[in-house]
């Protein structure tokens, strides 16, 4: 039997201003191979639901395991540090650094080692429409849609087994949009890798293996796989 990357133990979420909790007792493990898309009205708790993925916060009850072992116990910074790359709304490039500089670094802190690093992440950027020109420019001076780009290039080049994004294609333009989405599959089928990813887009959740759906507190999963 294929045993879960990340799995959610009776896992309940509230925040601490507010009466209801968000979610309760939810039970969903997430495999390897598999492409998740997180969908819901607005509101519905997505993003809080894939902070807790990526450990950026800890489930109020319950607890989530990363391989068999609790994230809470190993400690949600290392969780994040040797496992799990995330991509952001809000891109979160450090903004005094280049593109490249951007990703080596971040692939320094998560050791991952290719041959030709230089050449290696020069390739990926120009998968996603970043020329070595541009590679090679602060990040605050590239475009909005260009710095998701580089975001999405990070979380590519560091080799992690877990990919969390929010709405990573948003501000994008359809046909770069399509683009990108074909590299997050292919890091899921041809990589192994899990990605989760929270869309509003109903076209990105069709292409999902599984979607998860939240409503009301409600999970519902429909499998198209
Ligand atoms: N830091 C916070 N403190 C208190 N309440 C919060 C906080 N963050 C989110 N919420 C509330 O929790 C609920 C879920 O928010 P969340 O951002 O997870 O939803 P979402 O489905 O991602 O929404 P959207 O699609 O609009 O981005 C909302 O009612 C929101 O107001």
């Amino acid at each position: 039997m294929k045993t879960a990357l990340l799995s959610f133990k009776n896992v309940s979420y509230w925040y601490t201003d507010k009466e209801n909790p968000l979610f309760q007792t939810v039970n969903i493990d997430f495999y390897k191979d598999t492409f998740y898309t997180i969908t819901g009205t607005s509101g519905s708790g997505k993003t809080t639901f894939l902070s807790l993925a990526g450990g950026l916060d800890k489930p109020r009850e319950g607890d989530i395991e990363y391989d068999g072992k609790s994230i809470r116990k190993m400690g949600l910074g290392k969780f994040r540090h040797d496992y799990v790359s995330i991509v952001f709304q809000s891109y979160n490039l450090i903004p005094y650094m280049t593109a490249y500089q951007n990703i080596a670094s971040a692939m320094a802190i998560t050791g991952t080692k290719v041959e030709n690093k230089e050449d290696f992440i020069l390739k990926m950027l120009a998968k996603v429409g970043i020329s070595e020109e541009q590679a090679k420019q602060r990040v605050l001076t590239l475009s909005g849609g260009q710095q998701q780009r580089v975001a999405i290039t990070r979380a590519f080049c560091c080799d992690t087994e877990l990919i969390v994004a929010d709405e990573p294609t948003g501000n994008l333009d359809d046909e770069t949009s399509k683009d990108i989405l074909k590299l997050f599959i292919d890091l899921a089928h041809q990589e192994n890798k899990c990605v989760i990813m929270v869309t509003h887009d109903p076209q990105i959740a069709a292409q999902s293996d599984v979607n998860i759906q939240l409503s009301n507190g409600s999970f519902r999963i429909l499998q198209h796989i």
